[in-house]
Parts: C-alpha cells; structure tokens; sequence
C-alpha cells in the first residue's frame, strides 16, 4: 500500500533519500483522495491479479498500456530519463502507473504548494489526475518496473512548470475539481 509523507526540502540528501520530516509528518489516504490522487493495492503474487487491473481499465476506460523497466541496466538514457522525470511538470492526461517490481517515489504539490512524497512498491497503482504538478523519482533501491496505461495512444508528454503551464486549461480544470474541500483538509500544514 502506499505510503505518504511530506517531503523535507531542507534535508540536503539525494532525492532518492526518503526526504522525511523528524518526526514524520504523514499525509493519509483520505487527504489524497481529496486532491484527486487515487491507488489501488492488487497483490500481483496471486495468479490473475492481471483480471483486476483489466476491470480498472475498463471502469475508467484505460484502452492501451506499456511497461517500464527503470534501471541503469535496462532504460537508455538512464540518468538523462531520471532527470526529466524529477523535473516538476503536469500532463494533458491522468498518469496512471501499476507498479510491477521495485518501488519509487511519486511527489506531488499540496493544495499549499508544498511537496507530498507518495511511496509506492510493487503491487500499488496509482492514479495523478490531469493538471496536477508533479516528479517522480526512483528510490536506493534504484529499480522499479511499472505498467504504464492510457487512455488513448501510448504517448508521454511531460510540460514543465512555467507561468504557461500555471494557466494550461488543464490546469485551471484540475484546481476547481477540489479547491474547497482540499483547501479545508490542507489546512494546518506548514
Ligand atoms: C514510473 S513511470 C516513469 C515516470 C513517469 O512516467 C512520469 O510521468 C513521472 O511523472
Ligand atoms: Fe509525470
């Protein structure tokens, strides 16, 4: 299952590190739902776990998917590839991401701007809504295999966070999908 935290900015280590505040400052499955993130847990140990991400894909009409092998050994351009990926950018789309083997770090912005570090492993699926400004990174571990799905063709188109992608349509429709409420459950963070 994953695991949410905010991420300490002022802690100097590599990205990679898990960025906690002592103590922790824990972000719940709730809060997430509420600025639109949403995950699954499907146990890919069991035989036909494939049935349950088929059903997913079908509710939310998913129609393509690909993998990812995440590792110096098995992704071209590797560390060019990290770095895009821990670029701050939003898509056009959901990016929706079932994680096959190894595990990661999503990070995504609170309602207040700051970052929420969403830990996922294998077995977690994951849901960014349109519009919303996130990076993802691999964890030590640096491995990570994930099915990636689509809601049409296969394509990945990160935009980086400029003052254009701060009024990209997508954007502006992924801020008023939650801002109230999300607002509220944000609150009191710092
Ligand atoms: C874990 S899949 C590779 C990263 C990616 O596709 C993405 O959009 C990160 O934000
Ligand atoms: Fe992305």
């Amino acid at each position: 299952m994953v695991q949410a935290w905010y991420y300490n900015d002022a802690d100097p280590s590599d990205g990679r590190e898990p960025h906690q505040y002592t103590p922790n400052r824990s972000v719940t499955l709730d809060q997430l739902a509420q600025v639109g993130v949403l995950q699954w847990t499907i146990d890919v140990t069991k035989p036909g776990y494939l049935e349950t991400v088929d059903r997913i894909s079908q509710e939310r009409a998913y129609k393509n998917r690909d993998e990812i092998t995440i590792s110096k050994e098995a992704l071209p351009n590797y560390d060019e590839k990290l770095k895009i990926f821990f670029t701050e950018h939003i898509h056009e789309d959901e990016e929706i991401r079932f994680i096959l083997e190894g595990s990661g770090y999503f990070d995504i912005r609170s309602p207040g701007d700051r970052w929420i570090r969403i830990a996922c492993e294998a077995g977690d699926m994951i849901i960014l809504p349109a519009g919303m400004y996130h990076r993802f990174t691999l964890d030590t571990k640096n491995y990570l295999k994930a099915m990636r799905l689509f809601k049409e063709d296969p394509k990945w188109t990160p935009l980086n966070r400029s003052s254009e992608t701060d009024v990209n349509p997508y954007r502006k429709d992924y801020l008023a999908s939650f801002a109230q409420p999300a607002a509220a459950l944000f609150a009191g963070e710092i």
